[in-house]
């Protein structure tokens, strides 16, 4: 039974939720994290954000580094139009096998693919796995050091284009610097940042919104 705590936060959701239902695994998911233990899902705060730039982009492709529980997936995913295809990339094989189960229990399972691997192994393959050219937007929430390394291999593997958004998460808390001040001072991305708060707590954290301008 739930040794780890995404083993204990899917035990939560399959007793507390509604199958089917993805706007209540988020607010269960969000419960658990606010009541019972702490875990780095993106959370409500910074998860209004998410929605809103997702809603703005509505992008029929979407590429997440870090899967995690598979909070953001099913956030973003039940907002996307149908047919829209969610790709996200996690190198925890426990994390990605507890995500599986949290995607299919939201029904989000036709719209949201889990590749388990590393990113740098995974990005350079996904032209030849998937029948996407290129990506709509990017959510990176997976390891603060990989943010710039990964948006590099993004740009020399084509997977971005004019008006790609990619969106960061943790910029502040526990912050990517050297990511900051490439996309902030880069003449290829139009960047705005979004003061927030770490999730399920009060301490400053942010999202930044970068645009690729090709
Ligand atoms: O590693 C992370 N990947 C993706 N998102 C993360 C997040 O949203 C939060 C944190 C975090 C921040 C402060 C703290 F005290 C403990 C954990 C981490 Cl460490 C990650
Ligand atoms: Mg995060």
């Amino acid at each position: 039974t739930g040794r780890t705590r995404p083993e204990r936060l899917l035990q939560y959701l399959q007793k507390n939720g509604t199958r089917g239902d993805a706007n209540n695994v988020v607010d269960t998911i969000d419960r658990f994290c606010g009541t019972v233990e702490w875990a780095m899902n993106v959370g409500g705060e910074k998860g209004k954000i998410v929605d809103k730039v997702v809603l703005e982009t509505n992008p029929g492709t979407v590429l997440e580094l870090g899967t995690y529980c598979g909070y953001s997936a099913v956030r973003m995913g039940r907002l996307l139009a149908p047919g829209s295809r969610l790709i996200t990339l996690e190198m925890n094989p426990a994390y990605a096998k507890v995500a599986k189960e949290v995607i299919a229990f939201a029904g989000l399972d036709k719209q949201v693919e889990v590749l388990v691997g590393s990113t740098t192994e995974l990005i350079p393959q996904l032209k030849k796995k998937l029948d996407i050219d290129t990506f709509d937007m990017i959510f990176l929430d997976h390891w603060k050091q990989s943010y710039l390394p990964d948006t590099k291999l993004l740009e020399e593997c084509g997977l971005l284009r004019k008006g790609t958004v990619l969106l960061a998460d943790n910029v502040i808390c526990p912050g990517t610097p050297d990511y900051l001040q490439y996309v902030r001072s880069s003449p290829k991305y139009l960047s705005q940042h979004f003061p927030s708060v770490l999730e399920y707590t009060n301490a400053p954290d942010g999202l930044e919104k970068s645009v690729y301008l090709g």
